[in-house]
């Protein structure tokens, strides 16, 4: 062919191709005019052709970042494309509000994670369901069994809760004595037996448990695949779509595909989620009727279901719904409350002068002494929350100072929406800034990136003389903390008796501080996620440096005491 002919040929192929794309183009651009009626996008940083604001978008400290994009538009909704998706960051309570609980009906669903659910398999976590028939049926298992403390009874996970809970704490204060520079993986263990135990009800060793490290090593390698920019198929979802090996005829062989690695990689893991799904579910049943196997959500929701199936097949349904809801648990409960306690042993950790404040109300409550002058002290109870509203606020302002999803968890819209003369597509990713929530000036005061518990708290005097009490009109950072709307976490009453039971129970016991006497805040001089801690999609302090001391005789004969009672 001469290359008059061959240029004539590419040019005809060009005019054929440029015609359908030019005007599959225009087509999209006059549809989406009329469905936003002309309005414009929430304002937000220009972009670049095609890729819009791929480089603007942080992989780390993202929190920071959006709220300086809202400050600088002067917007608490601002936006940003990335690929042609749009997201749009929400940077205040009300809007919040709004937006994710009163039109929740269109702001329900989660962005796409493809290397998570479609590649790795860990769809079984209905967290990440879009909004669907699939995601209602467990989230309402779930919230059933977890039926918030005004609405339990001795049968419901709450009320099992509250019983375990104590336990594990136990568990984990005899673990520290022992060990008291392994804090940070200790509280690891506590947290991921307990969310074991309200799952399956299955008997957790209180070392090596291998059930728990298994569950514990796929939460690890879950929470690097959801952090941005750890999976490249999240941002180039059609990546999917390519093989990751070219099948040689008639062999088992097939021939990598450079840049698949990634896929090669997820499907050799794939086993774990299947296992994490089945293997606590398929102990459980097994040790039914036995003495070992406690209540748990599985044998509530297996008991309900064989009450009301009708038919074999809604009952095999149910069972894939029950153990979806079951390994929700641990992939929603574990490093969450994990991160949330070991921010608060941090804060304390570097505040010795509120952990000592906390110390004496406790001692106040805890210590009695008897008539010759013999002090006793006793371990604390989540019956004593309203004695206690030093700590209580503490509780609440390391959530608030350090929240763990400084971002959220991402909704997705699932229709087109107009807000404040703002067009906000079908398909928008929506992201709900809790740290900046939660650092709002006009709220929580100036000195907002410090640790300091007394915002919560106020003195009240009445006939029986001042008395300190948390301050009902500051907001409660567990509205924010725990997300909005029909998304919100339906652990949250679970995570913070957890956290303030472990934070009591420590404080009981032992003196714990940073060796260095630093004072780190999450955000630092320098306007940037302080590097202690972890300014990914979860944060939680790097590292917990602190030895922990028995604080007193009396915390040694309790000690004592619970190692006997704990066999
Ligand atoms: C301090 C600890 C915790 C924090 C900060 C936390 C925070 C969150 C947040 C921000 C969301 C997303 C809400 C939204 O989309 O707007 C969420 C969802 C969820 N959380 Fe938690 N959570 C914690 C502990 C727990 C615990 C202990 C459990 C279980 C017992 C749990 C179960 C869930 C579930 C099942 C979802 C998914 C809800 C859905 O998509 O429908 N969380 N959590």
């Amino acid at each position: 062919m001469t290359p008059i002919m061959a240029g004539f040929l590419s040019s005809q192929v060009a005019s054929f191709l440029i015609v359908p794309v030019v005007s599959c183009i225009l087509y999209s651009q006059w549809a989406y005019k009329k469905r936003s009626q002309g309005l414009p996008l929430p304002p937000g940083p220009k972009g670049w052709p095609v890729i819009g604001n791929v480089f603007d978008v942080p992989l780390a400290g993202m929190a920071l970042v959006y709220a300086q994009w809202a400050k600088s538009f002067g917007s608490d909704i601002v936006s940003a494309s990335v690929l042609g998706d749009t997201i749009v960051f929400i940077d205040s309570y009300d809007t919040a509000i709004e937006l994710l609980e009163k039109r929740a009906s269109k702001y329900s669903s989660r962005p796409r994670l493809v290397m998570s659910c479609e590649v790795l398999g860990w769809d079984c976590i209905f967290a990440f369901n879009p909004y669907s028939e699939m995601w209602r049926e467990r989230r309402r298992l779930f919230v059933k069994y977890f039926r918030s403390p005004g609405h339990s009874d001795a049968t419901s996970g709450t009320a099992v809760h509250t019983s375990q809970v104590h336990e594990f704490v136990h568990r984990f204060l005899l673990d520290v004595n022992e060990t008291p520079g392994d804090a940070y993986e200790l509280v690891r263990r506590m947290i991921g037996s307990l969310a074991i135990s309200l799952a399956y009800g299955l008997p957790v060793q209180r070392k090596g448990d291998e059930l728990v490290e298994f569950v514990d090593s796929v939460a690890r390698l879950f929470l690097h695949f959801l952090t941005p920019g750890n999976a490249i198929v999240d941002v180039i979802p059609s990546l999917n779509y390519i093989p990751e090996s070219i099948p040689i005829p008639f062999t088992n062989i097939g021939i990598p595909v450079p840049g698949m690695g990634w896929k090669r990689y997820g499907k050799s893991v794939q086993w774990m989620a299947v296992k994490f799904k089945m293997e606590g579910y398929e102990r459980a049943v097994k040790g039914f009727g036995t003495e070992s196997v406690r209540p748990s959500f599985t044998s509530y929701s297996l008991a309900s279901l064989d009450a009301t199936s009708p038919t074999e097949e809604a009952r095999l349904k149910g069972v894939d719904a029950i153990q979806d809801a079951a390994a929700t648990i641990f992939g929603t409960a574990a490093d969450t409350t994990t991160s949330a306690v070991l921010t608060h042993i941090f804060a304390l950790a570097t505040h010795p002068d509120v952990r000592k404040t906390i110390q004496a109300e406790l001692d106040s409550l805890l210590v009695e002494e008897d008539n010759f002058g013999k002090r006793t002290l006793r371990l604390p109870t989540l019956e004593d929350q309203d004695k206690l509203p030093i700590l209580t606020a503490a509780v609440m302002e390391s959530q608030r100072w350090v929240p763990v999803a400084p971002i959220g968890v991402p909704h997705r819209t699932t229709e087109d929406d107009v807000y404040k003369g703002y067009f906000i597509p079908k398909g928008s990713v929506v992201i709900a800034n809790q740290w900046s929530m939660l650092n709002n000036k006009e709220e929580y005061g100036e000195d907002v990136l410090e640790f300091n518990p007394d915002r919560f708290i106020r003195t009240k005097t009445g006939s029986e003389g001042a008395r300190i009490e948390i301050n009902p009109n500051i907001r409660h950072p567990a509205t924010i903390a725990f997300g909005f709307g029909r998304r919100i976490c339906p652990g949250s009453h679970i995570a913070q008796s957890t956290l303030w039971l472990t934070a009591a129970s420590l404080l009981t016991l032992f003196d714990f501080e940073l060796p260095t006497g630093e004072r780190p805040n999450y955000v630092g001089s320098d306007g940037k996620v302080d590097k202690r801690f972890d300014p990914g999609f979860l944060c939680r302090p790097k590292e917990l440096k602190c030895e922990f001391k028995v604080r007193s005789e009396e915390a040694r004969a309790l000690l004592a005491q619970l190692a006997i009672s704990s066999g």
